[in-house]
């Protein structure tokens, strides 16, 4: 199996390679085969990226919001016309299985690109009347340069997250996708250009994380969007910092979902199941502490044990699997590695925690009740697919313990209760919360998280703020007094 691209990097409208770069292999995780080879970019090629994006910045920038938007909205309707080739590489890049990338993906960046295209044209400022007939006007002008750098789970929907909020408000980006998935966003670099995009305003390159972390730093970056974990976070906010460049960090979490006895309890597996079990487990705002009350804690485990059985592990390339592998090797042994630990620190495991016998990176849908709050599972983040049943008995109690965590991107709750519900979700201290529902990641809503979970937010309105920044002009009408 091949899906080999051009070259490594697309820069300034074109796919160069440098084979100075060191390699990077693309493995299908399903199997283990390599589908493609690159490299990362060398600091030449760093340099190359970052100077396109520069040069191209003003004359993006002076065309008018409906110009790039009808760009960006024609972007989108490649995207959904080629939805099945681009979720076929989502597939082999992630061993997501087509049966999730066929809807959640290509379809999501397409989203993005549409919704920033769409919003492109209203992007505008305020006027204020001041005393004296004076006034004063602001305009929210693009930052320039911005770095977006990936992590592996959704690279799709991650480029067009940051490329298409970014672009829409006429800045240029370089994207460096997580050098275990660098395919997809090489295409959708590919397609903008089709679309119309003038060469060097979306350029992507290779690399671990030395390459992002050239770019963070280099003077001409006037903004860096991260998706990643918090330690990678942490330095790369600081990083930043050093040149007080803008920044959105969107990173890791250990998010609790609560389930009480009055929910609709087939709902709230179906949550638990979206929240622990899509994508593997592999997403970020995943609810996997999940706090049933004891009232109805077998019922909810005996239903989430039934509803397993619907697994179908196997090709993520057929489209009746609903379950495919760990990204990397990594990243699986990772999750056993948890698991073990769960063992060994006493929680009950009620279903799962072996990897797959079968090729490629496939670790069964893992389910640990009697876990408590001190454990390592319930305190870290995994990245897989480990839910972990914990048992309480009150609202304040379990308010208390789902937030008693460093972490705040996401929470959840399941009540019939519409008082109850709507009183934990103002007591969540996260930054995505859901109600009924989980990890639904509609473009038109802000997603992100609060404490060590991130800084900004993607998506909706609130993305404008995150690439723009407001100019005040005094307009100064009649004669100005001064003292002398
Ligand atoms: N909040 C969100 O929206 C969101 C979405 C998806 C994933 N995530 C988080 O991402 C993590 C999993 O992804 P991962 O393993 O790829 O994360 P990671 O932190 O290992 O890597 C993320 C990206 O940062 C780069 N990087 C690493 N060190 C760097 C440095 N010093 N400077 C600049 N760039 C550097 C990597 O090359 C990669 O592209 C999880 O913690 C998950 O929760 C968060
Ligand atoms: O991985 C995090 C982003 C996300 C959440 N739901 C869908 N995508």
């Amino acid at each position: 199996m091949r899906a080999q691209p051009k070259a490594s990097h697309f820069i300034d409208g074109a796919y160069i390679e440098d084979d100075a770069g060191a390699p990077i292999t693309c493995i299908y995780p399903a199997t283990g085969e390599t589908l493609a080879e690159l490299h990362e970019a060398t600091p030449a090629l760093v340099d190359k990226a970052l100077a396109a994006a520069k040069r191209a910045g003003p004359e993006w920038a002076a065309l008018s919001g409906t110009e790039r938007g009808r760009i960006l909205r024609r972007a989108a309707d490649m995207m959904r016309d080629e939805n099945r080739a681009l979720s076929e590489i989502e597939t082999l890049d992630t061993g997501k299985p087509l049966q999730e990338t066929l809807v959640a993906d290509a379809t999501s960046g397409a989203d993005a690109l549409e919704y920033f295209g769409g919003l492109a044209a209203t992007i505008a400022g305020e006027t204020f009347r001041l005393p004296g007939g004076d006034w004063a006007y602001t305009t929210r002008d693009p930052l320039g340069v911005c770095v977006g750098i990936g992590a592996w789970n959704y690279p799709t929907q991650i480029a067009c997250w940051k490329a298409a909020p970014a672009l829409a408000c006429g800045n240029t980006m370089v994207f460096k996708p997580s050098e275990t998935t660098p395919l997809s966003a090489l295409r959708v670099a590919e397609i903008l250009k089709e679309a119309g995009l003038p060469d060097g305003v979306f350029n992507v390159l290779q690399g671990r994380g030395g390459v992002g972390a050239s770019l963070v730093t280099d003077p001409r970056v006037a903004k860096v969007s991260l998706t990643g974990s918090v330690p990678t976070g942490q330095k790369v906010y600081a990083a930043a910092a050093e040149g007080l460049r803008h920044v959105t960090m969107e990173l890791g979490g250990k998010s609790p979902m609560i389930v009480f006895a009055d929910a609709d309890l087939d709902r709230a597996v179906s949550g638990a199941i979206l929240g622990n079990f899509y994508s593997s487990g592999q997403v970020c705002s995943n609810g996997t502490r999940v706090f049933v009350e004891r009232t109805c804690r077998d019922a909810f485990v005996d239903r989430l044990r039934e509803r397993l059985k619907g697994v179908v592990m196997g090709d993520p390339l057929d489209e009746a699997t609903n379950y495919g592998p760990m990204v990397s090797e990594a990243q699986m042994n990772i999750v056993l590695g948890y698991i073990e630990k769960g063992v060994a620190e006493g929680a009950t495991l009620a279903h799962g925690g072996r990897r797959a016998n079968r090729d490629g990176f496939f670790v069964e849908p893992t389910v640990f009740t009697g876990v408590t709050d001190d454990m390592t599972i319930a305190k870290e983040e995994i990245f897989g697919p480990v839910l972990s049943v914990l048992d309480f008995d009150s609202e304040d109690e379990v308010i208390r313990r789902a937030n008693d965590t460093p972490f705040g991107l996401a929470a959840g709750v399941f009540t019939d209760d519409i008082r109850r519900a709507h009183r934990v979700a103002a007591a969540f201290r996260a930054g995505t919360c859901y109600i009924n529902h989980y990890n639904a990641a509609p473009v038109e809503m802000p997603f992100g998280g609060s404490k060590m979970s991130g800084v900004g937010r993607e998506n909706s309105l609130a993305a404008i703020e995150h690439y723009t920044e407001r100019k005040t002009v005094y307009v100064g009408m009649g004669d100005v007094e001064a003292p002398f």
